[in-house]
């Protein structure tokens, strides 16, 4: 293993003495890891990160997948894909383990040949492209991870620019800055000197896309980017692939896990299932609970389309508790149960109560009142009914309004059934105070 190798001082602010000999060494590894990475040419040596890229014209797509088949082998894993993806455009693939997304990705990216199928950039078929020529448009960020030596993340993220540049891989002036720009774009400016290898996954991730902002490319490829980010640095991350959509038109296409961040950043959904397009359309239509939940076969949770979360469902057994909630009062408390394995009943809840959502899922059974009217007879009944079955009444709310002043009732019952009653927020006994 060769001694790691300090980077020379900098001239003039950021840019770097380029005539060192040790960073032209480096330099040298940084070109042989090109390959390695991958580097795809940006479209026009002489584009402007602050200039959007132009669309096409016509509006047609820069993309086109038509039904495409592709896998390992000759061994078909998935088809029938058909896709249009327009610049400016979020695409984003989801869909359970081992259904096909990364193949698709890797074939769109001409890491794998298509078995049957047209895929088209700018309407032309991407085997036609000249290798240069097609690396100048599109940038890739898969899962696997470059192995390097030697190599410092800023030499990882000037390895974008090495498009722009001529066979040695000098960078200009020009060139520098824009690396100092995707570097802080992605945060990773306090990464520039430490070893690519000797970094953790998520710094790793962020240093790649990096790289890829640094390659100012007109159509960006990821395979789960979000996957080892912080939450923080998901949101980051989603946030510069929408900038680099909407203000430089770049069409993104990415698979993603977090369904929620999925629904929230995306334009466009498609559902890869068993090797095929299962469903494919906007967030809206795609993120159903029965969409969902039939795309991943959930068994034991569900998908709640008004939170974009996935419930891990109710527990078995029969509910010794009654939960009084409202107005967002009851959630934590129904989570808390969930938690402990207790089935529970809720009420009285009224219909588009953000409680009332909840409790459909997690609840054993939700008592609910029309949205907006007073808690009638027959509601109040169906929940003494369940109540008198309970052990204690947990009561959310800090004082009943008008429409669900007759929760009061409840209370009363249960105190006059010999139920335990207790606050919710001070989560002692109201009985043995
Ligand atoms: N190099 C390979 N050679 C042969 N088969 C492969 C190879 N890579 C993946 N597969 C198979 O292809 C199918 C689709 O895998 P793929 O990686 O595309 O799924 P995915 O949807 O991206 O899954 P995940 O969400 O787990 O990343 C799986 O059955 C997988 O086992």
């Amino acid at each position: 293993m060769g001694k790691f190798v300090p980077r020379p001082k900098t001239l003039g602010g950021d840019i770097p003495c380029l005539d060192s000999p040790e960073l032209a060494r480096k330099r040298q590894k940084a070109l042989s890891a090109r390959a390695e990475l991958r580097v795809e040419r940006p479209l026009r040596a002489e584009s402007n990160l602050e200039t959007p890229v132009e669309t096409q014209a016509d509006g047609a797509p820069l993309f086109r997948i038509s039904d495409l088949s592709a896998g390992y082998d000759k061994k078909v894993v998935v088809e029938g894909v058909d896709l249009e993806v327009r610049a400016g455009d979020v695409v984003a693939l989801i869909g359970p383990n081992g259904s096909g997304k990364s193949t698709i990705l890797k074939t769109i990216t001409r890491h794998l040949a298509p078995l049957a199928g047209a895929v088209e950039l700018d309407g032309r078929e991407i085997s036609r492209w000249k290798t240069a020529e097609f690396a100048r448009n599109l940038a890739v960020m898969l899962t696997d991870r470059p192995q390097t030596e030697l190599l410092t993340c800023r030499d990882i993220v000037e390895a974008g620019r090495h498009p722009y540049t001529g066979r040695m891989g000098t960078l200009s002036p020009d060139d520098h800055s824009r690396v100092d720009e995707a570097m802080k774009t992605a945060h990773v400016e306090e990464l520039a000197e430490r070893d690519f290898m000797q970094i953790s996954d998520g710094q790793r991730q962020r240093v790649m896309l990096a790289r890829a902002i640094a390659q100012d490319p007109r159509v960006l490829v990821l395979d789960e980017p979000t996957s080892y980010l912080d939450i923080r640095y998901q949101i980051d991350l989603l946030r510069i692939l929408r900038h680099l959509a909407k203000s430089r038109n770049v069409a993104v296409i990415m698979s993603i896990h977090e369904l929620e961040l999925a629904q929230k950043s995306a334009d466009k959904v498609i559902c890869v299932k068993d090797g095929r397009v299962f469903r494919a359309g906007a967030p809206e239509d795609i993120f159903t609970r029965e969409t969902i939940d039939e795309l991943y076969g959930l068994q034991h949770g569900t998908f709640n389309e008004r939170f974009g979360s996935v419930e891990i469902g109710r527990p078995h057994g029969n509910a010794h508790t009654f939960v009084i909630a409202g107005a967002g009062t009851g959630s934590a408390v129904f989570r808390q149960l969930i938690r402990q394995g207790k089935a529970f009943y809720a009420g009285v809840l009224h219909e588009g109560d953000i409680d009332c959502e909840l409790a459909r899922d997690l609840a054993a059974e939700c008592v609910a009142e029309r949205a907006f009217e007073p808690i009638g007879d027959k509601t109040i009944a169906r929940a003494k009914e369940l109540l008198v079955h309970c052990a204690r009444l947990i009561v959310c709310p800090a004082a009943f309004g008008t429409i669900n002043a007759r929760n009061a009732e409840l209370v009363e019952f249960a105190r006059s059934h010999g139920i335990e009653v207790m606050r919710a927020c001070e989560g002692a006994s109201e009985d043995s105070q």
